[in-house]
């Protein structure tokens, strides 16, 4: 469990830009931002407006260029490539479009949310992953491809395939867009219950102003800097 009032995740003073010369463009600008063990924190903006960049940052999916991000105390600015590795053990992704396998199972494709975890049998990853399933009401579905699933019961596979390795933090963009309302509640509801069991630290992207009730803190990001935070009253 994480202790909830230590820092997951510390940026500072964090540009980003892509391209080079003349194309360069800096799509980031001294973003400053702490994420606490155990908080639930939606980040709102327009559409390129820098969202799904932080989050691949934050996320070891990206290298980071100039500032500080830490996660766990570990400096991601110069780190290596087997560092960030290392990183994305503690961390879950769900994304709006599931990225589910669709040539194997619920069951397999949950086992791969253990895969960077060498520490597994065969058999113990089977378990976990079953065990997750049941966790997002699927125990019954273990066994379908994804295209026989719903798109609601698709997005849950994803979190259970998340969540499967108890991460320190978990980062969703946009996981409520391809859903109905109800599926959607359902969805944001069920992680939030979850990681709230294990602990986890959740960072959630969306335009879905029907789930901002599930945050604890709601940040804005505009034109690449993030604005005065917000946090909800409970
Ligand atoms: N790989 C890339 N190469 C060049 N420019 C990029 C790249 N990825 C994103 N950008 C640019 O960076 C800016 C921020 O994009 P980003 O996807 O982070 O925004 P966003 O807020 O997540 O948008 P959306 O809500 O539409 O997903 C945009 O101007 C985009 O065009």
């Amino acid at each position: 469990m994480s202790n909830p009032n230590s820092a997951v995740l510390t940026i500072a003073h964090l540009d980003h830009a892509f391209g080079v010369g003349e194309l360069r463009k800096q799509v980031l600008f001294d973003i400053h931002l702490t994420l606490q063990g155990g908080e639930i924190v939606i980040m709102t903006g327009p559409s390129g407006s820098g969202k799904t960049t932080l989050l691949t940052l934050m996320g070891g999916l990206r290298s980071v260029q100039k500032g500080s991000l830490k996660f766990l105390g570990l400096e991601l600015c110069g780190a290596t490539e087997r560092q960030r590795v290392e990183v994305r053990r503690h961390i879950g992704y769900i994304f709006q479009a599931h990225n589910l396998h669709g040539s194997l199972t619920a069951l397999q494709n949950v086992r791969m949310g253990l895969e960077l975890h060498r520490q597994y049998s065969v058999a113990e990853m089977e378990q976990r992953a079953s065990q997750a399933l049941e966790a997002v009401g699927l125990g019954d579905r273990i066994s379908y491809y994804p295209a026989n699933l719903s798109g609601g019961q698709r997005q849950r596979v994803a979190i259970a395939r998340a969540l499967v390795s108890q991460p320190k933090l978990l980062l969703a963009d946009e996981p409520t867009a391809a859903l109905d309302r109800q599926s959607g509640r359902d969805v944001v509801t069920l992680m939030q219950h979850l990681a709230q069991e294990q602990g986890c630290t959740i960072l959630l992207v969306t335009h879905d102003n029907r789930i901002l009730d599930v945050a604890d803190r709601i940040i804005e990001m505009e034109d690449g800097r993030l604005l005065a935070s917000r946090t909800v009253n409970s």
